[in-house]
């Protein structure tokens, strides 16, 4: 059945409406300067997930969608040398890192870092990240990344407002106090003015924080050849598969289904493109699949709980419910 969508705001036409910028993902990325059709998609309220997105037209099985570029994204910490700094493209290590020192896959890449990194790389990070490393925290490089294009105004401390926020256990908060001394402290260190750095409240953190933690997502490129696919599965036996994690706008608005009708896949970069699985009506909701959608009812169950606060009702969940 289609569901009845309560539109909230029409995202390609009204100006001065928050969800325009959610769209930015989509220029058409072989020629930038031209912007491709609009996405055939409106976000709008579902009836028991809040906002979601909608197809307003026939989308066929295949279809690309349409294309996101994230807000902010970081590569993990063992993909720091072997992953382009921006948007995580595989580096060939003897030409860019090893001799340059440069963690860009391109000058275009290296461009567009240029204000947030200059900010970054006056602080000395390595005691931050030392500590993500050894606590195996990745959101708060997402943070520190952020922090660094509000510093440097390429970004601002409300960017990430517009997204819905986990609720955290005060054990979880009380977690968050160490990484968030120290990310504050690497810039008292650095020499950044009180001024400077006065967006970054423990509120503030907490905020971000719960934020990141049910939008972002971790990205994993799909590769291309044999001999990467070998690569890939020998890296994936001692190191993280993951090159890193983003977070993007319009994809956030994707509710999970256990049997989704979209795909969300990387190619060799941390631009997303979102695929429909199968024909889709309009009118239709558009969801993806948040976890690995081959475990069985109660491990998805488990940890949508308790990554996304939210128990499952989606058909193939409720299918299984009713076999009790
Ligand atoms: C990434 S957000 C998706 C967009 C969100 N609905 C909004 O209004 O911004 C993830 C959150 O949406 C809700 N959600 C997503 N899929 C759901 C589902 N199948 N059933 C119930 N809630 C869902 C949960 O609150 C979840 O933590």
């Amino acid at each position: 059945m289609v569901p009845l969508v309560r539109r909230m705001s029409n995202i390609h036409t009204r100006r001065k409406n928050p969800f325009l910028s959610i769209c930015n993902g989509y220029a058409n990325e072989s020629s930038p300067s031209r912007l491709a059709s609009p996405p055939p998609i409106q976000v709008g309220f579902t009836e028991s997930a809040g906002r979601g997105v909608f197809a307003n037209r026939r989308i066929g099985a295949g279809e690309l969608i349409h294309t996101a570029k994230p807000i902010v994204s970081h590569p993990s910490l063992s993909s720091l040398h072997s992953a382009c700094y921006f948007c995580l493209k595989k580096l060939q290590f003897k030409n860019q890192t090893e001799a340059s020192n440069v963690p860009f896959c391109s000058y275009e890449c290296r461009e567009q870092s240029k204000i947030f990194y200059e900010t970054e790389k006056q602080a000395d990070w390595s005691a931050f990240h030392e500590y993500c490393r050894t606590q195996g925290l990745k959101y708060p490089l997402l943070v520190k990344r952020l922090a660094c294009m509000i510093i440097s105004g390429a970004s601002t401390p409300e960017t990430f407002d517009i997204l819905q926020p986990a609720t955290l256990s005060s054990r979880m908060i009380l977690l968050m106090e160490k990484e968030y001394q120290l990310l504050r402290s690497t810039f008292e260190d650095a020499g950044f003015t009180d001024e400077q750095i006065a967006f970054l409240t423990k509120q503030w953190y907490i905020d971000v924080l719960a934020r990141i933690r049910i939008n972002s997502f971790r990205i994993e490129l799909a590769l291309g050849s044999y001999e990467d696919i070998l690569l890939s599965a020998a890296a994936s036996v001692d190191a993280e598969a993951a090159v890193g994690n983003a977070i993007y706008m319009l994809p956030s608005f994707y509710n999970h289904d256990c049997d989704p009708n979209v795909h969300i896949l990387w190619i060799e970069s941390v631009n997303a493109k979102l695929k429909a699985l199968r024909d889709i009506e309009a009118g239709e909701e558009l969801r993806i699949c948040y976890i690995d959608a081959s475990m069985d009812h109660d491990a998805r169950q488990a940890i949508l709980s308790e990554g996304f606060g939210f128990h499952c009702k989606c058909a193939r969940s409720s299918r299984r419910t009713m076999l009790i």
